[in-house]
């Protein structure tokens, strides 16, 4: 499925936070949204799975005009890991990852064998099985992390949002969850800190300051010295990693 977001403005309590943003995530596409904190990435993101609306713009999923769908109809394509994952009430974890099929049943209807069987599956994928009768609220961060990420695929989406997936994770899950979320094959728009990270895995990124797309592009293209002077404020130096042949940034000194 396709990402359309085209002219969006936010305003909260007469702050102008996004201001006329347009992007694209084409089929299969691993987009990443970069920039500094508070620039906007997650407000713009909210506005994407509906959580804020915009008061200017559209956004577009293939053909669904997303802010005039249902909640429930949008959550049919699109799963979302967000970044603060707290409840108030308390749930194992196996009943937090079939809440993931939620968007499939009807009104009362019963979880099905089918179900149990996506459940299973993706516990397993995030390594979770052991935990399946935990409490959520028990686990740790990454452990929760985890099992949010679980819930989405047992969602089964056609396109996800993610926004800093990798809060939390030691560094061999935050390789697991972006490998987890790569293989599914689907466009991807995930707010990232990591640049090296954004850069290795993603097919696109866009840079966003105060509100606004300041450069779009591959990543080997925008991740230049200059832009991350001007948009982060910290002097650097951009290498080829003589390991992995992927971007390196040397990071020097903050502005
Ligand atoms: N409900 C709100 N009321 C007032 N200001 C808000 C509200 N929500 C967001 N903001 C402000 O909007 C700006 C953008 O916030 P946002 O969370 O979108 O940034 P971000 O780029 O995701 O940051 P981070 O990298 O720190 O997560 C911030 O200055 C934030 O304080």
């Amino acid at each position: 499925m396709e990402l359309k977001v085209e002219n969006v403005s936010i305003t909260v309590q007469n702050t102008d936070i996004i201001r006329n943003i347009s992007l694209q995530v084409k089929e299969k596409q691993f987009v990443g949204l970069i920039g500094p904190n508070g620039c906007g990435k997650s407000t713009l993101l909210k506005s994407i799975y509906k959580v804020i609306k915009p008061q200017q713009g559209n956004v577009f999923l293939d053909h669904t005009d997303i802010l005039k769908s249902s909640p429930k109809v949008v959550a049919r394509h699109m799963g979302v890991v967000g970044q603060f994952n707290e409840l108030s009430f308390d749930f194992t974890v196996r009943e937090m990852v079939m809440m993931g099929r939620t968007p499939h049943k009807k009104l009362l209807e019963t979880d099905n064998g089918r179900d149990l069987e996506i459940v299973e599956q993706a516990l397993e994928k995030v390594h979770l099985t052991g935990h399946a009768d935990r409490n959520y609220i028990s686990l740790s961060g990454g452990e929760k992390q985890r099992v949010v990420l679980a819930r989405v695929l047992a969602q089964q989406p056609e396109f996800l949002i993610l926004d800093e997936p990798t809060n939390h994770l030691d560094i061999k899950y935050q390789l697991q969850i972006l490998n987890i979320v790569k293989s599914l094959d689907i466009g991807i728009l995930a707010a990232l800190h990591d640049l090296e990270l954004a850069a290795s895995y993603c097919d696109h990124l866009y840079v966003v300051k105060q509100g606004q797309i300041v450069v779009h592009g591959k990543p080997a293209d925008i991740l230049t010295r200059e832009m991350i002077g001007e948009v982060f404020e910290v002097d650097c130096e951009i290498y080829q990693n003589p390991v992995t042949g992927g971007l390196g940034i040397a990071y020097l000194s903050t502005r």
